[in-house]
């Protein structure tokens, strides 16, 4: 063997608890896949460093960035990305070899006194500064004839937490893959409802990136992949691409796949007869951050039992932008989240 298939592989990490806990686990099951030794490379990256607003150094996108240099200096082999941090336009010379199976999509509410969102006084401060929380949260809160006092809040998970430990605030908003992925999800005192809280394009998903050129690690850790998570997740994100959104807008999506359906397919030949698909089931929000007005729309349509073609979830997510559209997503978006 040579020595380029029997050194260790070097993933590229940030440092940040959720960072390294979920590079741990990709890093094990890389390990398990390959029989290779993984080391982790701490990266720091722009968006670690800044102590500016993430609005104003444009998005959760910088936090990606450095990673992305160090993949193509060849200084890392692969890396670990939250999918719902990355732009939507994927690099030529970058590939997401594998999408594994997501944890838990929807947002948790850490409240104090075990409270859920429901049982929040009017007026209570809920830390969050995501347009799309405070968008769907406000209107949560009118519909229930209350108001509640979005809070911008920064940081880490712990961090976020400590504002309801403290007494600063009533609650956080918080994803419930990322307690989970730090072991915190107890804490959680109600899991939002896709119902009323849709979450980010991608959310509790991850996503496992290589140099394109890379192609032998490409298609080995591509045994990662979950076919399922990544037509879901390629559907949502096509949504937010397609509403031309940037990564701070108010845009929530969650696609639900029910497997199973057969439909019969016309024509001769090999492939006639029935055939395997599974139902895609798109939902998409956008909102005012004051929670006066959402957009929110659905669709459902086929996607082939096919792992290698994400062109049908392409077209859904497309289709429900330019529904949504019609209905005035764009002068939504238009507004500037404070
Ligand atoms: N925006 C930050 C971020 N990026 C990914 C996660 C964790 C959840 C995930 O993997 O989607 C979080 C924290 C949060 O939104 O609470």
């Amino acid at each position: 063997m040579t020595d380029s298939t029997t050194r260790a592989l070097r993933l590229g990490t940030r440092r940040s608890k959720l960072a390294m806990a979920q590079s741990g686990q990709v890093a094990e099951a890389v390990r398990a896949l390959t029989g290779r030794a993984v080391e982790l490379v701490e990266i720091t990256t722009y968006g670690d460093t800044s102590r500016e607003h993430l609005a104003q150094i444009g998005g959760t996108g910088v936090f990606v960035s450095a990673l992305r240099d160090a993949l193509l200096a060849g200084e890392i082999d692969f890396a670990v990305h939250s999918l719902k941090d990355l732009p939507t336009t994927q690099p030529d010379d970058l590939t997401l070899a594998a999408i594994p199976v997501r944890e838990d999509p929807r947002d948790a509410l850490i409240a104090r006194d075990g409270l859920r969102f429901e049982q929040l006084p009017d007026g209570a401060r809920v830390g969050t500064g995501s347009p799309r929380r405070m968008a769907q949260l406000n209107a949560w809160a009118r519909s229930l004839g209350r108001r509640v006092e979005t809070v911008p809040i920064r940081g880490n998970i712990d961090t976020r937490i400590g504002f309801v430990e403290k007494g600063e605030l009533d609650a956080v908003v918080l994803a419930a893959a990322g307690l989970t992925r730090i072991g915190r999800i107890d804490e959680a005192t109600q899991l939002l409802s896709p119902d009323v809280v849709l979450p980010a394009p991608g959310q509790g998903a991850l996503a496992i990136e290589c140099a394109a050129v890379n192609v032998d690690l490409v298609a080995r850790l591509a045994e990662l992949d979950d076919p399922d998570t990544r037509a879901a997740v390629t559907a949502e994100r096509s949504l937010l691409a397609a509403l031309e959104a940037g990564c701070s807008a108010p845009v929530g999506a969650l696609a639900d796949l029910s497997p199973g359906s057969r439909l019969r397919s016309s024509g001769a030949g090999p492939t006639a007869g029935e055939q395997v698909v599974t139902e895609l089931h798109l939902r998409g929000v956008v909102g005012t951050t004051d929670g006066s007005t959402l957009v929110q729309l659905s669709t459902t349509g086929h996607v082939p039992a096919s792992p290698d073609d994400v062109s049908a979830p392409l077209m859904l997510g497309r289709e429900l932008a330019a529904e949504m559209l019609a209905k005035g997503a764009a002068g939504l978006m238009g507004e500037r989240a404070l």
